[in-house]
């Protein structure tokens, strides 16, 4: 008998602004992984069986389509490893689509990441917590901003804890299925010393409010940036006034977003920045006059604009006017020397519901 899993990953939009590596807000356009895995037979079952993958959407031929290479299936294996398991239990043809632009910001990495230990948990049967799942993925992405948003879905905070500081939860405590998890990830580690298990709860995360009158505009760049470039941009550390700068305002924004009736301006300044975004504007033609001269006066319907993550898509949370405010931020790109910056929009639902994985027998 076959089965096939179908998973389904959100987009997501990190930092919102002043929560570097912190914020995050799962989006309406998705990474969909469908999986179908044959009958294991005995010889195929102990090695590590076929895997075929084909893909469709951003970047198709951009990316490899080997399955060690593959960030979707190299995930998977490596958490089937860290369980005793090698490789599927079966053939398995993997099909992708995805509508999520690779390298603009809008986390098409962690929603790989999220997507390949879905995987594994669902052809595993490795029965993993969320929790459990979290770990795994901060093991390969290691800011928890995006994968956090995408595990979950909605507007997620999330924190980190100093590998040296996570801990189990104490055996007493923990549920029959826990321990047998741990057992078989050490029996896994002590079979192969190459394994790198990941610390438990390591990442911790909260879903906040967010009224159901946000929408969010991404405008996308047609040129892609690597969080890594994005990243390296940034400097070893801060003025005391910028960190404290962005806490206020991180602070009100965690609320501000999920009254009701939105407060356009009380947003609008609880989405600045003096972390990353100004360390960035070199990176990303047009942020910088997109950030001064759009506000919620001139406006209508914008409650506020920020890089979408690492960039260089922006994004503008907003009421109404999507289209109209999409215009006039393209229009900035449009207006760039040497051409212009060539964009493309959507406007998304910050969608509840986060990762999610059917498996149907055929
Ligand atoms: N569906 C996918 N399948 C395989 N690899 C992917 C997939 N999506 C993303 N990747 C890998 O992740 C890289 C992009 O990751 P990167 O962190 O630079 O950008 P991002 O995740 O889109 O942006 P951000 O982290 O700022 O939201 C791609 O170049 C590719 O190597
Ligand atoms: N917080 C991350 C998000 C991108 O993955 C950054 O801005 O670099």
């Amino acid at each position: 008998m076959s089965v096939r899993y179908t998973i389904n990953v959100p987009a997501t939009s990190a930092n919102i602004g002043p929560g570097f590596d912190v914020m995050g807000l799962s989006l309406s356009l998705y990474l969909t992984v469908v999986a179908e895995v044959g009958a294991a037979h005995a010889a195929a079952a102990a090695t590590e069986s076929k895997i075929s993958i084909a893909y469709t959407g951003a970047n198709a031929g951009g990316l490899s389509l080997d399955a060690r290479s593959n960030l979707i299936t190299r995930t998977a294996l490596y958490v089937l490893e860290c369980n005793g398991q090698r490789g599927f239990p079966g053939p398995t043809a993997v099909t992708v689509t995805n509508r999520i632009p690779l390298g603009r910001g809008l986390g098409s990495s962690g929603a790989a990441v999220v997507a390949g230990v879905l995987l594994a948990d669902a052809v595993g049967a490795l029965g993993l917590t969320q929790q459990r799942m979290l770990d795994y993925c901060l093991m390969i992405e290691h800011h928890p901003d995006n994968v956090a948003a995408a595990l979950v879905g909605g507007f997620v905070a999330s924190y980190l804890i100093d590998v040296d500081r996570s801990g189990n939860v104490p055996a007493s405590e923990a549920d029959e299925a826990e321990v047998q998890r741990r057992e078989r990830e050490q029996r896994a580690a002590a079979a192969d010393r190459s394994i790198d298990l990941p610390p438990e709860n390591i990442g911790h995360f909260l879903r906040l409010g967010c009224s159901p009158k946000i929408r969010a505009i991404a405008i996308i760049p047609q040129f892609e940036l690597a969080t890594s470039k994005a990243r390296a941009a940034l400097p070893g550390s801060y003025r005391t006034q910028d960190v404290v700068f962005n806490l206020q305002r991180l602070a009100v924004l965690t609320t501000a977003l999920g009254r009701e009736t939105p407060d356009p301006w009380l947003i609008y300044r609880a989405m600045e920045d003096k972390v990353h975004q100004p360390y960035r504007m070199h990176l990303i033609p047009g942020l910088p006059q997109i950030l001064s001269t759009l506000n919620p006066d001139n406006t209508p319907g914008l409650l506020g604009v920020c890089l979408s993550g690492a960039g260089p898509t922006i994004l503008a949370l907003a009421v109404s006017h999507f289209d109209e405010i999409a215009a006039k931020i393209r229009a900035v790109f449009d207006s760039q020397p040497d051409g212009g910056v060539a964009t493309t929009y959507e406007v998304l639902d910050i969608v509840g519901e986060g990762a999610t994985c059917v498996a149907t027998e055929l």
